[in-house]
This record gives structure tokens, C-alpha cells and sequence, in this order.
């Protein structure tokens, strides 16, 4: 007579006692592991759809706050050192100043693309772990170098191209044809862009800060860009302003945003950025490169302790993996 069939059981049983010993599984369906190359495509996946990749950090995946120093100054030697010093400070990514660089004379486009490439090349030797965000801030917008639109459309396309820059800034007050054809250059090299929109007299009305924000979301594809806006409060309600809109902005866009409240009334939104929407806050290593950044280990310790981050930084937990 045939016996019927016992039914399959999973987990491992314990011979001597009879008994298994792992919980049973619900089904038995060969389990099946994730690889390592199965693990970085998911990752590399999830980032494209919550988080844009500068370099290995991801802004906006999982709502982090990273943290970019600016590392200016008028020579490349003074970039190096800055960017030594942000190595050892809790910093994911090194956003490279290269306005301050150019200074204010009218630089021949050739000495200029020259000065940019040594100085790029000059802050990766000294801060290898650290994706580079590049940007030529001018002098309408924070910056000092005053530049045309199409000599500064060239220079960013030519640092796109160049592979010496993980992301680049643009300033969207630039002529619209100078953005696209920054565009088109990010998009060819396959690097992200910050979209960047500056007030640095005055804080729009929320609305309007709102559909500046909804603005840039339209002139990238969401993996690729980051909306950045920064405005100069005057008032607390301004900053009640720039908060809201950039809460507002995080839910209706589901985008990755950078939103500051520049000068000193404006510090609680570079610190309490992460609960209003904001992926990244930009803290200082040398010199100020705007009205109200700190350094940043008060910017990352405020993160702490006031937000409880119970997670390592993008750099360190790349340091970790390189055993740095
Ligand atoms: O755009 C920004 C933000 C910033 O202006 C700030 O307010 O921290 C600092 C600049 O270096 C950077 O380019």
C-alpha cells in the first residue's frame, strides 16, 4: 500500500531530539539569495527613483541630510588645503568654489578652463573619498567672478565633460539657451545637476517659492536633478515661509530639494532642514561662502542631536568599506 505523501518541511531538523529547530518557513520554494551585483543594482534602482547619486551619496533617498562644504579661495593651494581640512570634518560632499578662483578680472576663456580643470584636479588628490559638486557662483548671485552666459555655459559644459566633477551647480537666472546647453552636456555625461535659484535680497511669497521649485523639477528628469533654492529672510515669518513652501514642495514633487534661509535668521533652517524637506544643508570649512553656514560639525552634531541620526554618513560608511 502506498503511504500518503508527508508534506515537505523546511528549516533543519535536530536528529537526536526529533524536533526542527528552525521555525518552519510558510513556503517551500527554494530560497533564493541576493548576489552582490543583485544588491548594488537594487540599490542603484532605489536611488533612481527616491534619490539622486552624486557620486556614491544619495540625496533625497530615504531623507537624509548630507552635508557639502564649500572649499573657496583665490588660489588652487588654498582649495587643497581647505579640502584637507574637510576630510576630517563630517562632510559628504565638497562643493569646489571655483568663482573665487577666477576672481573678478576678465580671464581669457582658455586660462580659465585651464585654472578650473588644475583646480578640480588639485581638490580630488587631496580628498579622494568626497564627491565634487562644481560651481561658478556669480556676482549677481553670491559669487565674484562676472561671467557672460555663454563663456559660463561653456566652462560647465567643459567641466561636465571632463569627468573631474561628480555634479555641477547651475544657476537658473542664467539665459535659458546657456541652461540647456548645460543640460545637455550633464545629461551627456551622465552627471546630475544642482539647479540652483538665488534671492539674496528678499524672500519671495511662499507661493511664489513653491512654483519656482515645481519650475526646476520641470527641466530635469527627477534622477538627475536636484532643485536648490536659497533667499534672505528678513523677518521670522520669512523663514516660516521658505519652511512651509519647502515642506509643501517635498510632497507635492517627491523630488530631492536643497532649501535655505541664508543670513542669521535664517541658521534653523540649515539645522532643521531634514524635517522640512530640505536633502542637503551647506556648512563651512574655511572661509564663509554665504550669510549664515556654520561649520559643520555643530551643522552635524544640531543634525544629531537634535533629529537623533542613529546612521553613519554616506563618506563614512564609504570610508568603512574602503577601510579608510
Ligand atoms: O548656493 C549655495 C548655497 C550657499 O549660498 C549657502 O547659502 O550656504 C553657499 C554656496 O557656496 C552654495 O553655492
Amino acid at each position: 500500500m502506498l503511504r500518503p505523501a508527508r508534506p515537505r518541511r523546511c528549516g533543519v531538523r535536530n536528529r537526536r531530539r526529533g524536533s526542527w529547530t528552525r521555525k518552519q518557513r510558510t513556503s517551500c520554494k527554494p530560497r533564493v539569495r541576493a548576489t552582490a551585483v543583485d544588491r548594488g543594482e537594487e540599490r542603484r534602482t532605489k536611488a533612481m527613483t527616491t534619490g539622486v547619486m552624486i557620486g556614491e551619496v544619495s540625496l533625497g533617498e530615504g531623507h537624509r541630510t548630507a552635508i557639502i562644504a564649500p572649499v573657496l579661495g583665490s588660489s588652487v593651494s588654498e582649495l587643497s588645503d581647505q579640502a584637507v581640512q574637510a576630510r576630517e570634518a563630517p562632510v559628504d560632499i565638497l562643493e569646489v568654489r571655483l568663482d573665487h578662483l577666477l576672481g573678478e578680472a576678465d580671464v581669457p576663456f582658455a586660462q580659465a578652463e585651464a585654472a578650473i580643470m588644475d583646480a578640480l584636479r588639485a581638490v580630488r588628490a587631496s580628498a579622494p573619498s568626497h564627491p565634487l559638486l562644481a560651481t561658478i557662483r556669480t556676482a549677481s548671485e553670491g559669487g565674484t567672478w562676472s561671467v557672460t552666459d555663454d563663456v559660463y555655459a561653456e566652462l560647465l559644459s567643459a567641466i561636465a565633460k571632463s569627468g573631474l566633477a561628480e555634479a555641477l551647480d547651475v544657476e537658473i537666472a542664467r539665459h535659458p539657451a546657456a541652461i540647456s546647453s548645460v543640460l545637455e552636456a550633464t545629461e551627456a555625461s551622465g552627471i546630475p545637476v544642482v539647479l540652483s535659484r538665488h534671492y539674496f535680497e528678499a524672500t519671495p511669497p511662499r507661493e511664489a517659492m513653491l512654483a519656482m521649485l515645481e519650475y526646476m523639477t520641470t527641466l530635469a528628469p527627477p534622477q538627475r536633478a536636484i532643485a536648490k533654492l536659497a533667499v534672505m529672510p528678513q523677518c521670522p515669518e520669512d523663514v516660516l515661509a521658505l519652511l512651509s513652501a519647502s515642506l509643501d514642495a517635498k510632497k507635492r514633487l517627491e523630488r530631492p530639494l536643497i532649501t535655505i534661509a541664508m543670513g542669521h535668521l535664517g541658521r534653523v533652517s540649515r539645522l532643521a532642514g531634514e524635517v522640512f524637506g530640505s536633502d542637503a544643508s551647506f556648512a563651512t570649512v574655511g572661509p564663509q561662502s554665504a550669510p549664515g553656514s556654520s561649520a559643520p560639525a555643530p551643522s552635524r552634531s544640531c543634525l544629531i542631536g537634535s533629529f537623533s541620526f542613529p546612521w553613519p554618513t554616506p563618506v563614512s560608511r564609504l570610508k568603512g568599506r574602503r577601510g579608510e
